[in-house]
């Protein structure tokens, strides 16, 4: 698709499909007075025509199969682009992995997931397309929010999709905040999305969600929407909410939360995290069994060479598992319900 196409159709992701290796940065201005600025292919950044008062990223295509959030964030960036949606607030919208997007799948050659903080530059001389993306993407989110005054609310929200179900369809990361307190407004938004359930982490993590959060202080978060499927075969009526949210964030139409109540939200804490350290390693369940499932106690959840795993305290659920990841990788998280409201503001 060449720019004409583009400017014509509003279709930012096609575009960025077209040329997923990069493209010319150039700016042009909406009928709203809405800036629009495209520093790279997959990363557009919307600056409104009065001061905003928020700096918000969305990201998706992380992982190049997780389609919803993409078809999600590429349908806002349209209606953005062709007038039907004026943003309030500075925006960037990232498609993260256009290369692992063009092929359908997780990765290209590695985890985007597993670079940010500079994990990206760990393992001498090692360089392939996704840890360039990642160095890169620092850069743009650093560049975007080295635009935000520090008194300014930033948040960045990556969405993703699981590999498998879940008992809860749609869940939350929340990353590991060093002892600072969980944020209720941030749960509120959540709740607004439709996503009740949050993982609250305990230790840090090479995830864009954790750089965001750790390194610019944002309010990050991963947000799992649904499952895998293939473009086209999403039935987006499900993360209608997660739209809507999102739309009304952007446009500072988000109605006033709720008052927040503990109980509309399952929040779990992780209890510990397996990493696959063999070739051997293998789970002991089968693939549609859902995130979120328990076992009872002494359970044999997976083996790895001469190591067992099994279940070893009442209520650890599993989620995560993923037997093909790289050897040293989270092969699975077992999580806890958690009562985290000491540490709420
Ligand atoms: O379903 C799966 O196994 C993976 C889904 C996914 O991509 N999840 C993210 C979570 C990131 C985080 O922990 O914040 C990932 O594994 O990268
Ligand atoms: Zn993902």
């Amino acid at each position: 698709m060449m720019m004409e196409q583009f400017r014509h159709s509003g279709d930012f992701l096609a575009f960025t499909l077209a040329n997923p290796n990069g493209l010319a940065p150039c700016q042009f201005e909406l009928g709203s007075g809405v800036t629009v600025e495209i520093w790279d292919t997959g990363v557009i950044c919307f600056q409104p025509a009065q001061a905003a008062r928020q700096h918000i990223i969305l990201s998706c295509g992380v992982h190049g199969n997780e389609t919803a959030p993409i078809e999600l964030c590429a349908a806002i960036v349209q209606d953005i682009l062709q007038g039907h949606l004026t943003p309030t607030e500075r925006v960037l919208v990232l498609f993260a992995n256009p290369a692992a997007i063009n092929l359908g799948r997780r990765e290209v050659t590695e985890n985007l997931n597993r670079l940010f903080s500079g994990h990206h530059s760990k393992g001498a001389g090692l360089i392939n397309a996704e840890r360039q993306r990642a160095q890169a993407l620092e850069q743009y989110v650093t560049r975007f929010y080295e635009g935000a005054p520090a008194n300014e609310p930033r948040c960045l929200y990556d969405l993703h999709t699981a590999i498998r179900g879940s008992r809860f369809e749609k869940f939350a990361v929340y990353p590991f905040l060093h002892g600072k307190p969980w944020r209720k407004q941030q749960l509120q938004f959540l709740a607004a999305c439709d996503v009740h359930t949050v993982l609250m982490m305990q230790t840090p993590a090479s995830t864009f969600s954790y750089y965001a959060s750790h390194s610019h202080g944002a309010d990050a978060f991963t947000i799992e929407l649904g499952k895998v499927q293939p473009f086209g075969q999403n039935d987006m009526s499900r993360f209608a909410q997660a739209d809507n949210a999102l739309r009304a964030l952007i446009t500072n139409r988000l109605l006033a939360p709720k008052p927040f109540a503990a109980e509309d939200f399952h929040l779990y804490e992780v209890y510990r995290a397996i990493n696959k350290q063999t070739q051997d390693f293998k789970l002991h369940f089968a693939d549609d069994v859902q995130n979120f499932t328990s076992y009872p106690l002494g359970s044999l959840l997976a083996t790895d060479g001469d190591l067992e795993y099994r279940v070893e305290r009442e209520g650890e659920a599993l989620i995560f598992p993923n037997a093909k990841v790289a050897i040293g990788q989270r092969a699975m998280l077992m999580v806890v319900p958690t009562d985290i409201q000491h540490n709420l503001i």
